[in-house]
């Protein structure tokens, strides 16, 4: 990723003298598989995380200088509800050198890098959950994403439950049996409330194979394939932000290169797809272990655990307190009849009776609306300008949507909507992007 490269013997020079990182050595020359079309056009306002805002969409055309043919890389792709999509925060400007950042959560403090989710670190790299709408030739069409329209994608992974959940993984042996020998145990989570409302005290893990009931496959949506239970419906971005808000998850843009996003990993979704060939038990057994950072004698006794020995042990994932405790309390958010008027005016291209013409992403005046509250919700804002420029108009653009509002004592108030191309200019803004 970076430009220099040290002299050693893991490179290998090419034949027009050049030289090759090696793989060896960590060092990757990415070649990104395609550049983003979000709605969001700014880091401001746009969500701190994917499930803030599930009306968020983005498109993603896989390059042809990748693959001749970008749509055989997506094959098979369509039958997973959501992808990993591994990205390079490019508007960094650098690359951050500080081993400490400050989560908005944290309201000033600082914690290491690598325990938060900021965009400032080492390597710039990018993890977003996004919910995958469709595949249309070599394109992926997303929803409830947190990256910047011209974001470079360096991968798409899909989303596997049965790897990507530790609420799915197989305890290894030592677990079950100390899972055996405390029948009540304490929650494992600090701040409580994760999502495995399992009584493990009435199921203890290893003598029960039957998935626990927060986990309990629903009937399959048609052609999703995910239990319904868990999964953050975009029609009701209310509740959207309610879970998002229960799992420690929040929204805004970052403004501030000393701000930082910090978040816990797990949504709780649910999935069931088939593994590929291998014995499931077996399998996620081994994924348990290794995740535990256990040796290969644990991996193997886990492996070998038998039937009601090591079942599918409901397993919480564990965050720091401060992650699920909100910088601010969710906002209520109000529109001016003023604002009322404009988004109505940009939804319907100013004709009257019309709407959806003019925005790319959303496919309604409402979804609009619903993206724009969902956002403001969750209280975009910087700590600095949280603190030091709370009666200051703040902007922020989504899809064809330039928005100005304010923020008052636990409300957003939007004041207009604009299009776009007509920014709405007010002198003596406050520059949050400059710490005092
Ligand atoms: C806190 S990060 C989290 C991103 C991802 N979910 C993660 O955990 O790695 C999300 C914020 O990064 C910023 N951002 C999004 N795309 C970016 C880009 N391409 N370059 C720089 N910053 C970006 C936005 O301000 C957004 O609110």
């Amino acid at each position: 990723m970076r430009g220099e490269e040290e002299p050693g013997p893991g490179r290998t020079a090419t034949l027009c003298g050049c030289v090759k990182p090696a793989l060896e050595r960590g060092n990757l020359l990415t070649e990104p598989i395609g550049y983003l079309e979000s709605c969001f056009l700014a880091k401001n306002g746009t969500p701190r995380q994917p499930s803030i805002c599930s009306h968020s969409r983005a498109c993603l055309k896989i390059r042809k200088s990748v693959f001749n043919n970008p749509e055989h890389s997506l094959m098979g792709l369509e039958h997973f509800s959501h992808v990993w999509i591994l990205f390079v925060f490019h508007k960094n400007g650098h690359l951050s050198c500080k081993a400490k950042v400050q989560p908005p959560r944290l309201n000033g403090a600082k914690t290491g890098v690598f325990s938060t989710r900021s965009p400032h670190r080492p390597n710039a790299i990018g993890l977003t959950l996004a919910k995958l709408d469709k595949v249309e030739g070599g394109a992926v069409y997303l929803s409830g994403i947190d990256m910047i329209h011209g974001t470079p994608v360096l991968d798409i992974k899909p989303y596997i439950a049965d790897y990507d959940s530790p609420q799915n993984l197989i305890a290894p042996l030592e677990d079950c049996e100390s899972q055996n020998d405390q029948r009540a145990p304490e929650p494992t989570s600090q701040a409580g409330g994760e999502t495995d409302s399992c009584t493990r005290g009435q199921l203890p893990a290893c003598e029960d194979l039957r998935p626990c009931q927060s986990t309990e496959e629903k009937p399959r949506r048609p052609g999703c394939g995910i239990s319904g239970a868990n999964l953050l419906e975009p029609s009701d971005p209310a509740r959207h932000t309610d879970l998002a808000g229960s799992l420690g998850l929040e929204s805004g843009g970052d403004q501030s290169a000393s701000v930082a996003e910090a978040q816990s990993g797990s949504r709780g979704l649910r999935k069931d797809f088939a593994e590929d060939g291998a014995e499931p038990g077996l399998r996620r057994a081994e994924g348990a272990a290794f995740l535990q950072g256990g040796s290969a004698e644990a991996r193997t006794r886990a492996a070998s655990c038998p039937a009601g020995t090591a079942a599918r042990a409901p397993r919480s994932s564990v965050v720091p307190a401060w992650v699920r405790e909100a910088p601010a309390a969710t906002l209520h958010v109000r529109f001016t009849p003023h604002a009322e008027k404009d988004l109505a005016q940009l939804g319907s291209g100013g004709e009257p009776g019309v709407d959806q013409a003019s925005f790319k992403y959303f496919r309604s005046t409402k979804e609009a609306r619903r993206a724009i509250e969902a956002v403001l919700a969750a209280d975009p804002r910087s700590v600095y300008r949280r603190k030091l420029c709370q009666d200051r108009l703040f902007y922020f653009t989504v899809d064809v949507a330039h928005v100005t509002c304010w923020f008052g004592d636990g409300f957003a108030e939007v004041l207009r909507v604009k299009p776009v191309s007509e920014p709405v200019q007010v002198p003596g803004e406050c520059l949050w992007d400059q710490p005092p």
